[in-house]
């Protein structure tokens, strides 16, 4: 093992924008690692805390680096992860903030990757990962907060299942994404895309079930394997708290009918996958749907269960969803990340490994998702911060 000799934190611009951290990681013999954090617009309201990105490098320089910089080796990521923990001082990580600290732990990890002159997913999933590749589910078509006026639904995603390749399932989602542009086309529905790169039109979220299954279909007839698709509802977004109602632009729906839609538009549309089809607090909620429907469809909890070890317990208690969605910055380091992802696996629920609205070049979440065997990724279609991803995972496949 080797000692981490040098932390370097600095200022860089993600997708929308927006700055975001930076860190570089380097060890005792000539080991190097270089990770971003992301940044979600659509946020839980438990999620670790992400600073602003000057007063996040200040703090981490000040309490993070001193504790890693002599201290700690890069392999071993309890340790490196337990340090930033007792830099932060806090539960939240409101002390250095989730984006310093992410983007060192994942650093680190890739520092020792590079020691070991093996991938990523290798350092930290072990020797006998990598033949299992998750399926990418693409983020064709959307709105919510990614967009203005367009869908209330945040995403609509499709999932290439049947694919023989990553790679194949990757070209599969561009041609679905290309087969959505050329409906609204044809519609004469000019838009503009939302923040991950997905058509927003200025449709109904009825209309776009349409355009969605017929890209699907056509996409399926073109390729010759089996396509579905599902979404990400995002309805903490859409819920009036006061009000005790789901706001759609046709109108309210309350809690028992929000379920009621959600269960219907698994049944006609033969929906693959849901996230967040009720309120971030609703564990209840989400027990009911995911009761009611069946086993065949994950109903995956992100706001609900923020990556955190906790939320998934009382989750599993309860028998809410069957799958968790999986992003790093949600929780702060790798290590709680892995952990959630370990007890997801043994209690039964699929691990979906994601990114965020606002993303960079960084492709550590390719390999998570392989280290860990997820089922799926959830990483765009098109643009270059999710086809750093895409790609990532394309290469992984063909051992380069
Ligand atoms: O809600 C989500 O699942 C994510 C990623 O698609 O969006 P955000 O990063 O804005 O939270
Ligand atoms: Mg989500």
């Amino acid at each position: 093992m080797t000692l981490i000799t040098e932390v370097g934190l600095r200022r860089v611009l993600d997708s929308r924008g927006n700055p975001t951290v930076e860190a570089d990681v380097h060890t005792e013999s000539g080991g190097f690692g270089r990770a971003k954090a992301p940044s979600g617009a659509s946020t839980g309201e438990h999620e670790a805390i992400e600073l602003p990105v000057s007063e996040a490098i200040a703090n981490a320089r000040e309490q993070a680096v001193p504790r890693l910089v002599g201290e700690v080796y890069a392999g071993d990521q309890r340790s490196v992860d337990a340090a930033l923990h007792a830099a932060d001082g806090t539960d939240d990580f409101s002390g250095i903030g989730a984006n310093a600290a992410v983007a060192i732990s994942m650093a680190a990890a890739k520092a020792a990757a590079d020691v070991l002159g093996a991938p990523l997913f290798q350092h930290l999933g072990g020797t006998f990962r990598g033949d299992e590749l998750p399926t990418p589910l693409g983020n064709v078509l959307g709105g919510g907060e990614h967009a203005a006026d367009a869908t209330d639904i945040q995403e609509f995603l499709v999932a290439p299942v049947g694919a023989p390749s990553v790679e194949d399932a990757v070209f599969a989602n561009a041609a679905a994404h290309a087969a959505v542009a050329d409906i609204l086309e044809e519609r004469g529905h000019a838009c503009g895309k939302g923040d991950e790169g997905a058509w927003a039109p200025s449709v109904s979220d009825a209309e776009a079930f349409e355009i969605v299954e017929g890209a699907v279909d056509a996409v399926e007839e073109e390729v010759g394997f089996e396509m579905r698709f599902g979404l990400d509802v995002a309805a903490a977004e859409l819920y009036d708290g006061d009000e005790g109602v789901y706001q759609y632009i046709d109108g309210d729906r309350s809690r028992d009918e929000q379920i009621e839609y959600v269960a219907e538009l698994i049944e006609e549309y033969d929906l693959v996958y849901v996230e967040d089809p009720l309120d971030e607090e609703d564990f209840a909620g989400f027990a009911e749907l995911t009761d009611r429907i069946s086993t065949d469809t994950l109903i995956c909890g992100d706001d609900l269960f923020v990556t955190s070890v906790d939320r998934l317990e009382e989750g599993i208690e309860q028998g809410a969803a069957n799958s968790i969605l999986i992003k790093p910055n949600q929780i702060g380091t790798l290590s709680d990340t892995v952990d959630a992802i370990e007890l997801a696996t043994e209690s039964g629920y699929d691990a979906v490994v994601s990114h965020r609205s606002g993303e960079t070049e960084d492709t550590t979440i390719a390999h998570l998702a392989t280290a860990t065997s997820a089922p799926f990724i959830k990483t765009g279609a098109v643009g270059g911060e999710r086809t750093a991803k895409l790609n990532e995972l394309i290469r992984i496949e063909h051992n380069v």
